[in-house]
């Protein structure tokens, strides 16, 4: 992954237990909030044999025989859970060169009952688990159940870290409550480009499936990585437009992309996990509860702060126009074409 910087602050979880160091483990974080946009976790306490469960599947997971991967597409999922075949998905007008899974965390399905009839309550529904084949994919669900579990928790300890950094209360319990949860984590593969010059990846962009993202990189560092150091293992945090949007901007969503491997390369996996929020909550009512200290430490000028326009409204309306704009053939056939030109905005 290529963020617009080079050099990425590293977090040292275990730090923050002790209390002679914690002091410089939140200004570090302060400073990748407000400067960088990204940050490293090492340490993050994840244990290793949960990692490999699931990162040793993934050759094997996107080798399963074609038809087994299209008894989980996308196509057969209003909430556009389930695989996504290569250059399937569009970012910024370009297809993107990897396949990919897309689990979420499995909150009660709501869409059409009592009030919940807006369109976005139907983003959430159950996972589309593959048939699993011989020993190299067998046990999968288990690893990735366990390794979602374990990121989750991560998640809410590092969202307490950053409420201790800046008095923010980001109302981790509404996180974190059955009706609430609404994380999401892709599997991804890049394969190796098929020419001499590599295509997208997938194209420059803000996150916006989440309000942080923690990406765990498999394997070793690719070329496009080498101008900055990779701690193997670790996870990479950075942050989406909702948390840039309810800060006015002084936390940074900091765009990246990814190449393509070059034709000479092995294929590269990603496993990011978006944390969500309520697909009924607003930007503008997270922003009241942070402390105007922390708008005001926003750095840059106005027109550097992009995508205000959707401050008003509830965030499942905008995780609805990225879900429409990236994979248009699943939104058609489930919401149909009027729906999502209604979206296009
Ligand atoms: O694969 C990666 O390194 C990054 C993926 C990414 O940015 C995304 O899916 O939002
Ligand atoms: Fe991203």
């Amino acid at each position: 992954m290529i963020p617009q910087k080079t050099s990425i602050p590293i977090l040292d979880l275990p730090l923050a237990s002790n209390p002679e160091v914690r002091q410089e483990l939140l200004s570090r974080l302060k400073s990748a909030l407000f400067e960088t946009g990204f940050l490293y976790i090492v340490n993050h306490g994840i244990p290793q044999s949960t990692l490999s469960a699931l990162t040793s599947r993934l050759p094997a997971l996107f080798s399963l025989p074609d038809h087994v991967k299209a008894a989980v597409s996308k196509r057969h999922s209003p909430h556009f859970l389930g695989y996504s075949g290569f250059a399937e998905e569009i970012t910024q007008g370009k297809t993107d060169l990897r396949e990919q899974f897309d689990f979420a965390t499995e909150p009660p399905v709501v869409w059409g009952r009592n009030d919940q009839d807006k369109l976005y309550w139907r983003l959430r529904g159950p996972n589309l688990w593959p048939e699993e084949g011989d020993e190299s994919t067998k046990g999968f669900r288990l690893a990735l159940e366990e390794y979602m579990r374990e990121v989750e928790q991560l998640s809410y300890e590092f969202i307490h870290l950053i409420e201790e950094a800046f008095e923010i209360p980001l109302l981790v319990w509404r996180l974190k409550t059955a009706v609430t949860r609404n994380h999401r984590l892709k599997l991804i593969k890049y394969p190796p480009s098929l020419t001499k010059s590599r295509g997208q990846g997938v194209g420059a962009h803000k996150d916006s499936s989440g309000w942080l993202t923690f990406l765990l990189e498999v394997g070793d560092a690719p070329e496009e990585m080498d101008s900055y150091p990779r701690h193997p293992g670790s996870l990479v945090v950075n942050f989406g437009n909702a948390f840039e949007a309810a800060t006015g901007g002084s936390v940074k969503a900091t765009v990246h992309r990814v190449l393509a491997p070059k034709n000479t390369s092995p294929p590269r996996y990603s496993i990011p996990f978006f944390m969500g929020l309520p697909l009924n909550m607003t930007v503008s009512a997270i922003k009241q509860r942070i402390p105007e200290k922390v708008h005001k430490m926003r750095g840059r000028s106005d027109d550097e702060f992009g995508d205000r326009r959707w401050e008003e409204e509830e965030l499942g309306v905008s995780q609805l126009r990225k879900w429409f704009r990236s994979h248009p053939e699943v939104a058609e056939s489930w919401y149909g074409v009027d729906a999502v030109d209604r979206q296009k905005i």
